[in-house]
């Protein structure tokens, strides 16, 4: 297996002190769209959002490996020279299944991917009662993933990621997170930061291993921006949230609208076209683009203009 573009292109972000990768969060083909057409240097494939998007259930571990790396290598198809980071949670399961996992998130192309140390029955690491595995467990989960990455001579990312903090405290969870980048992980994540304290004191207790901060509206981390993230010295910021939230907001205005009014009005742009209508929605996903690839190949299908 051929290193990948993405992945490659990711740890050169990685090396640069100087970079702050800043991730929204996507869940589907056409919140990734967006986030590609503003121009994000790399997209955070959410697993909560996974799961509210696919199943329509909570984030409480019920999406199986095949779920998440299928959504993660569809979001990760849409443009290979930009890295995606993606969920995966727990890992699935024993070694041998963390290895598996870690195999399909390669052969999907994706750049990046955390493990956690919850239990399987895992939640929302902004939840309380989080169970966790034993710390050997965890450095068990890790080690079988890079394992696995060395198998398949890949150069995919590997972030740890640590629950421990809301049962065991801060230190416990460093010395997870140390544990696990001596078992192979590339990238830090402390889970469910309460203060701004934590956040500075983490980066300067991992050093040098870069790392990920997670901004969640509504859960239990304050929310910082991206000058101050960088200034505190993270390498990678995602905000999971970012297509959850729009879909959340913006498809319960417009039903409303239909439901109260009994119809949808159109949206205009300030030079009068209209915003986010059909055209809109296929053009982000590539309608000219699908057009021009047909009729270089030969295909008369779509040699009209659509
Ligand atoms: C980062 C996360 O794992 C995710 O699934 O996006 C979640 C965030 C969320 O539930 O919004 C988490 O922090 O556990």
């Amino acid at each position: 297996m051929a290193q990948t573009k993405a992945a490659s292109r990711l740890r050169q972000m990685l090396a640069d002190s100087e970079q702050l990768v800043v991730c929204p969060g996507v869940h589907d083909g056409l919140t990734a769209r967006m986030a590609l057409h503003v121009g994000f240097d790399a997209l955070y494939m959410t697993g909560a959002g996974t799961a509210a998007s696919r199943l329509g259930q909570p984030d409480l571990g019920l999406t199986t490996v095949d779920d998440m790396a299928n959504n993660a290598g569809m979001i990760a198809g849409l443009d290979r020279s930009v890295p995606v980071i993606a969920d995966a949670d727990t890992g699935f399961g024993g070694p041998l299944m963390v290895a598996r996992a870690t195999e399909k998130y390669i052969l999907q192309g994706v750049a990046a991917f955390h493990l956690e140390d919850q239990v399987t029955t895992k939640r929302c690491g902004h939840l309380l009662g989080k169970e966790l595995v034993d710390t050997g467990t965890y450095v068990a989960r890790i080690r079988a993933a890079a394992e696995a990455r060395r198998r398949m001579e890949s150069d995919i990312v590997i972030i740890a990621r640590t629950d421990a903090l809301q049962s065991l405290g801060y230190e416990e969870a460093v010395n997870r997170l140390k544990a696990a980048v001596a078992a192979g992980a590339d990238v830090a994540f402390l889970e469910g930061m309460r203060t701004k304290e934590q956040m500075a004191q983490v980066v300067k207790d991992l050093t040098p291993t870069p790392c990920f901060l997670n901004m969640v509206g509504g859960g239990v981390t304050p929310l910082i921006n991206a000058a101050e993230a960088k200034a505190l010295g993270y390498s990678i910021v995602i905000w999971p949230m970012a297509g959850l939230t729009s879909v959340y907001l913006g498809m319960r205005e417009i039903c409303r609208e239909l439901k109260e009014t009994g119809e949808i009005k159109e949206r205009h742009t300030a030079d009068g076209q209209v915003d986010g209508g059909v055209r809109d929605v296929f053009e982000l996903c590539g309608l000219s683009a699908c057009g021009e690839f047909d009729k270089k190949m030969g295909g008369t299908s779509f040699a009209y203009k659509c």
